[in-house]
């Protein structure tokens, strides 16, 4: 996150922080006590092995009372997501066993109207990705409030020049914004999920290159069948 600022402790008891040997390399958030969602691009560089998801922390390095690492039984991407480009960027882990929930681990509803959050709506997103434009990486889970911009803007040829989807949404990346390591987290506009962070590499900070969001709502029904299959 750049420009944002730390988080409050435990308010955002929905974020899960995606390791690979110890080390946070995506965000992401859960929606069903034995489900977190993420990004597919998050899985490009773990070669095959599995995150352990880590929930219930604020601090990545100290030892915290609810703060609690689980490992992974299945990693599902959306069968569209490829590594060319941003399309259909979701990823569903099934925990080994449900989440203990409490007032630090909790789910976050997501949406389920297929409908754009209007342009101009504040909304929040979290995570521990880095902090400066040097790569910088915080311990502790920062967050930041963006405005959405309409896609029209969005897609302008000299911002994503046509590349948003209507299953995608943006949020203005001026100075303030998410960046590598934030990616798989929520877009969090008035308490409900409505996006997840899309981790294709982009530039962060620069209004030019608005932030890009995979929308949920049009994969509701994705995620639901997912998690029925899953033996859970
Ligand atoms: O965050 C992303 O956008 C993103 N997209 C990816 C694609 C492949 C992939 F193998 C990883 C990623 C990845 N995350 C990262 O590189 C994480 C490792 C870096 C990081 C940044 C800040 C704090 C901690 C760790």
């Amino acid at each position: 996150i750049l420009r944002g600022s730390e988080a409050q402790p435990h308010l955002r008891p929905y974020m899960a922080s995606l390791q690979l040997g110890g080390q946070h390399v995506c965000g992401g958030f859960l929606i069903a006590q034995q489900w977190v969602l993420s990004a597919a691009h998050c899985t490009e560089q773990t070669n095959g092995e599995h995150f352990e998801v880590l929930l219930g922390a604020h601090s990545l390095s100290e030892p915290e009372p609810h703060k609690r690492l689980y490992r992974v039984k299945a990693q599902i991407a959306h069968p569209g997501s490829n590594i060319h480009n941003n399309r259909d960027d979701l990823l569903l882990l099934q925990l080994e066993e449900k989440a203990e929930l409490n007032e630090h681990v909790q789910v976050l509803p997501f949406q389920r109207e297929d409908r754009d959050v209007a342009a101009d709506t504040v909304c929040d997103a979290a995570g521990w990705g880095t902090v400066t434009h040097s790569g910088q990486r915080p311990d502790r889970l920062q967050e930041v409030r963006r405005p959405v911009i309409d896609r029209e803007l969005c897609n302008h040829r000299t911002r994503h020049d046509n590349t948003i989807t209507a299953k995608m949404m943006c949020t203005d990346s001026r100075k303030k914004d998410t960046c590598k390591g934030d990616s798989g987290g929520p877009l969090v506009c008035n308490g409900v999920a409505e996006g997840v962070v899309s981790a294709g590499s982009r530039v962060c900070g620069n209004y030019k290159k608005p932030a890009i969001y995979t929308r949920i709502a049009p994969y509701a029904g994705w995620i639901d069948g997912v998690m029925a299959s899953g033996d859970g």
